[in-house]
């Protein structure tokens, strides 16, 4: 509850409901209402075993109890296996009051000490990005080992991820430590050759090609609009400019090429990734990150030549996020979603290459590709980008994040806000208190998109298993089920379940610690480490029972329960089952 002197929220108007969040603790003024789960006899809903092409599909509705399960088996507590912040959040506010959107955050000078990671973590960060563009080996390494120092001495779940510094044509040098301010009509020069001490109107390129194929009379626009310049002279492979458009020159601004209005796509002869970026991933392999984002993606190739170069290096299976931010990797978004394991929309650099306007019909594009094609997508950059200024967001900026769940994006991310803002927690907490209000005003008024229902896989097994998640899900909703339990070892029947954005939150229990890592980035999950055993039944007692007993799940609660396989000791018949319990 917002004390005294707190800084205290309140979202009106067109909502029902008032919540207050209290910035400072980042908390809730009041629970999400259980009351909107409706309280239901299930036993009556017993439904037999059906046979779908050899395989065998259960329905099973029945009730739990905990007379079965010892209360001594005490080396099952520690098998809890719940993140600290979960376990808070579903304390204070309930199943339904579980946020589904993930939030990444990108580690920075501003929040890089032990202390403050804790906090983030502590915030809500379910991922921590290290942009590889910036700082040292030693100080990315440094942050890889305080992150996995909190999460297994504090109890926090917080996945890595590296993200490729990648080629693109951008400022080094502008003759100034900070901003350049150009005038209308001064002339410059861009070159890629080094300058000593400071040469007034000169720009070095990063790029020694970066001149190719431009022509007198086109355009440079800086990071998207910032200044553009008109070409006026080729000096060799050197250019003199004069400026059109007055604005900032910022350091490592982008540089973007323009003829009669259209883009002249030059990054197709830079590599997606460099020597360095080989380096960096070969450093995030060894470090043992959850995910790679891989920057200025072009094609599906080269997705799955570093997907490939991973499975030879590492036994640990590295998600490979495809960053969306570039107009050819618009071209080709199906073959690049399809061969990833992720996608962010990088609306930074998109902005380079597409007008502006055009970024939220691109982004609503993107997260629907993905959904359909069960890739987590996060939507990225400037999302609070005053706050990396200023200890509020702008209301724009508000309405903004609102929309990227309203779209369902799995995840949320902060760049400069939380890398070198000093209100990078407060920053954590719009987000978190943004996503949470839309979430439940989009289950509140039933918004919830019909989702055009691809099938994942032409296998059957597959087919089956898909539409066993599409039908608890469906279940799920229509019976006001409390959550769903997903028993998953390779975080499939979690993804899927969680595709169809449902009701109720999603504990995928899974033995794998990678897929844990990965599920981290779904929305709608709480993953889980657990040990499965090959009994079932005996792992969905279990599982039950260590929630009850940590007070987590009380009678009367509905769960249903997804399993995939179920070899018995009797068969190797492979079962997939929903079965609906209700805690008594
Ligand atoms: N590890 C770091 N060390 C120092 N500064 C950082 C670090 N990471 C980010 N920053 C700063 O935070 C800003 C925003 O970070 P972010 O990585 O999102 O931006 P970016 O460099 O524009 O992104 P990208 O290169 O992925 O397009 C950067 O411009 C940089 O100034
Ligand atoms: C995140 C990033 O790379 C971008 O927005 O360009
Ligand atoms: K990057
Ligand atoms: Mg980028």
């Amino acid at each position: 509850m917002a004390a005294v002197g707190d800084l205290a929220v309140k979202f009106g108007g067109l909502i029902k409901k008032e919540r207050v969040f209290d910035f400072k603790n980042g908390v809730f003024g009041a629970p999400t209402k259980r009351s909107e789960v409706c309280a239901l006899n299930l036993r009556k809903l017993r439904a037999g075993g059906s046979r779908i092409g050899g395989a065998q599909a259960v329905m099973q509705v029945g009730v739990e109890s905990d007379a079965g399960v010892s209360r001594d088996s005490k080396n099952l507590e520690g098998a809890l296996g719940f993140d600290v912040v979960t376990e808070v959040e579903l304390r204070e506010k309930g199943f339904l009051g579980l946020r589904k959107t993930k939030l990444v955050c990108t580690i920075g000078p501003a929040c890089c000490s032990l202390d403050d990671l804790e906090k983030l973590a502590m915030g809500g960060m379910n991922v921590a990005r290290l942009n590889m563009c910036h700082n040292t080996r030693e100080w990315h390494q440094d942050l890889v080992r305080k992150i996995n120092k909190l999460n297994e001495e504090k109890g926090f779940c917080v996945s890595l991820m590296i993200d490729t510094e990648g080629s693109q044509i951008h400022v080094v040098d502008h003759g100034a430590p900070s901003t350049v301010k150009a005038e209308e009509g001064s002339v410059w020069f861009f070159t890629n050759e080094k300058f000593e001490g400071s040469r007034p109107f000169t720009i070095q390129a990063n790029y020694e090609g970066f001149a190719e194929g431009i022509q007198v009379g086109d355009e440079i626009v800086f990071d998207g609009g910032m200044a553009t310049f008109k070409v006026v002279e080729k000096v060799g492979n050197d250019l003199r400019c004069k400026c059109t458009d007055p604005g900032l020159l910022l350091p490592r601004a982008k540089l973007s090429f323009w003829r009669d209005g259209k883009l002249v796509e030059k990054n197709y002869q830079l590599p997606t990734l460099s020597p360095k970026d080989w380096s960096d991933i070969d450093f995030g392999i060894s470090e043992g990150v959850d995910f790679i984002a891989m920057s200025f993606v072009n094609d599906a190739d080269a997705v799955t030549h570093l997907k490939n170069y991973i499975s030879t290096k590492s036994s640990k299976s590295i998600q490979v996020l495809a960053k969306i931010e570039s107009l050819e990797a618009l071209h080709k978004l199906h073959e690049i979603v399809a061969a990833s394991d992720g996608i962010m929309i990088a609306r930074g650099d998109l902005g380079v290459e597409i007008p502006l306007e055009q970024i939220p019909t691109v982004q609503e594009e993107i997260t629907y590709v993905c959904r359909q094609l069960n890739k987590p997508v996060v939507v990225a950059s400037q999302l609070l980008e005053s706050m990396v200024e200023y200890p509020t967001p702008t209301r724009a900026e508000v309405a903004d994040v609102s929309e990227a769940v309203r779209q369902y994006a799995d995840a949320l991310m902060l760049s400069g806000e939380s890398a070198i803002g000093p209100f990078g927690q407060k920053a954590l907490s719009v987000l978190r208190m943004t996503s949470s209000r839309m979430e439940l005003w989009s289950r509140e008024e039933n918004r919830q998109d019909i989702l055009f229902q691809h099938n994942l896989e032409p296998s059957l097994p597959d087919q089956i298993a898909d539409q066993i998640c599409n039908s608890a899900a469906a279940m799920a909703n229509n019976l006001g089920i409390d959550a769903i339990f997903v028993y998953t070892r390779h975080g499939q029947m979690a993804s899927v379940i969680s595709r169809n954005r449902p009701n109720p939150p999603i504990f995928a229990f899974t033995n794998e610690s990678s897929t844990r890592m990965a599920l981290n980035l779904r929305w709608g999950v709480t993953p889980l480490v657990v040990d499965l055993s090959d009994d079932m039944e005996g792992n969905i007692t279990r599982s039950v029972h260590l929630l009850k007993t940590n007070g987590l799940i009380k009678n009367g609660d509905t769960v249903l329960v997804v399993s995939d396989i179920i070899p018995t000791s009797t068969t190797q018949t492979v079962f997939q089952s929903i079965q609906v319990k209700t805690i008594a």
